[in-house]
């Protein structure tokens, strides 16, 4: 369910990267931060690096790019050694995304995007074309935004641009330390989702830093769980993880309620959609009207003219206005297909329509997913999580 890698048979530009017996033992340091790390990571998959605070996944990220230089230990992407390269070649071809974007505030949108691609020689109009492309990519108008300055963009904005930022000079490899850790739940969802909507085009190799359990889980095609020194506790598929923890540690890591935790391997676009009515922003509110009440809906979901969704109205709101009104702009607006159904639980449970809108290619509404449908696969879960219980006992 999980595996991405099968989206883009074809398409994998990641090379794999391995880490041999890494270590890195810090000046003055009692103990190494990361001991004898061995790690092998397949071209084009999402690997999550998780695990305590202080367990040594910044650490063993930076080793890397070479932000940090291991004290022992060898490190190769697509076989070749990280310190047969000068350092600078290095960082320009290894995508790197932090927490917050972490943008130069001086320069614009553009300037920040087309960084790199400038360093490694790019004429103007070859970066131009890119800087565009990457602002389509991660769901942000060119036009709008290239110009403005990182201070005129919201969080979730700024952390946009630095994903476009570190896809730039389309490097094999993209390093991500919490690259979603400052934003708010929604749009930390609604940017989980983009990021897997841009790797099943791209097919990257990308190790992300989380301290999140769940988005472990809904990112990784593997989850490798560290100890303190960067010791590797498990390191599977999210699924088997889920399955079968290899120790107590893992057990308490991933945490209770591994059956809710199936909400977040399972995606929307995993089980049936159901059709709601939707009615377009200036239309008639009587024929709305009556589309809605032949289907018993108390709610109906509010469309722009490309079909993307504006909001939900209630049958009230259209009671008491002419034409279909627009909704009020801080309703929630629904998740991506490629969501888990946790998100959309807490889509649901948020907007208090017991159901969320569900949206696909170029945002256009596809239909909802319903609390019974939810509530269903949790069920579904549990009982199977219960035979799988028996059968190995
Ligand atoms: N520059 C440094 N000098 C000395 N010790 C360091 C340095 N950077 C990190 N450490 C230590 O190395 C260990 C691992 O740190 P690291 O930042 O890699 O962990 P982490 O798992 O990313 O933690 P967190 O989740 O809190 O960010 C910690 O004990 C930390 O205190």
């Amino acid at each position: 369910m999980n595996d991405h890698s099968q989206q883009h048979p074809d398409g994998v530009s990641g090379v794999d990267l391995e880490l041999k017996d890494v270590t890195k033992k810090y000046a003055g340091q009692q103990t190494p931060a990361v001991d004898g790390l061995s790690l092998h990571i397949p071209a084009g998959e999402i690997v999550m690096f998780v695990g305590p605070s202080g367990c040594g996944k910044t650490t063993s990220l930076k080793m890397i790019n070479r932000l940090i230089e291991p004290t022992s230990g060898t490190i190769t992407i697509d076989g070749e050694d990280v310190r047969s390269q000068k350092v600078d070649d290095l960082r320009r071809h290894i995508g790197y995304v932090i927490q917050g974007g972490s943008l130069f505030p001086h320069m614009t949108v553009a300037q920040n995007i087309a960084l790199v691609p400038g360093l490694l020689g790019w004429d103007k109009k070859k970066a131009d074309e890119r800087v565009d492309e990457l602002l389509d990519l991660v769901s942000l108008d060119a036009g709008r935004y290239r110009d403005r300055y990182p201070r005129e963009l919201s969080g979730g904005q700024q952390q946009r641009v630095g994903v476009a930022r570190g896809l730039a000079a389309d490097p094999p490899v993209v390093l991500m330390d919490e690259p979603f850790g400052a934003v708010d739940p929604i749009t930390r969802q609604r940017l989980q989702d983009e990021l897997m909507s841009i790797q099943s085009e791209l097919g990257k190799t990308i190790v992300c830093v989380t301290h999140d359990i769940d988005e472990a889980i809904k990112l990784g095609d593997r989850i490798c769980i560290l100890q303190e020194g960067a010791r590797v506790a498990q390191y599977d598929t999210p699924a088997n993880i889920l399955a079968a923890p290899a120790d107590e540690f893992v057990e308490d890591f991933v945490g209770a309620g591994s059956s809710l935790k199936q909400l977040t391997l399972a995606r929307v676009s995993d089980v049936e959609l159901s059709p709601w009515t939707t009615v377009t922003v200036g239309e008639s509110s009587r024929d709305a009207l009556a589309r809605a009440e032949q289907a018993g809906h108390s709610s109906v979901v509010v469309l722009d003219s490309r079909k993307r969704p504006r909001g939900w109205t209630w049958l009230r709101d259209l009671r008491a206005a002419e034409t279909v009104p627009e909704p009020r702009t801080d309703e929630i607006l629904g998740v991506d297909r490629r969501a888990t159904l946790n998100d959309a639980l807490d889509d649901m449970l948020t907007s208090s329509h017991g159901a969320a809108i569900v949206t696909g290619r170029r945002d256009e509404f596809l239909g909802v997913v319903d609390f019974a449908t939810v509530t269903q696969q949790i069920q579904d879960a549990g009982e199977a999580a219960e035979r799988e219980a028996a059968g190995t006992a």
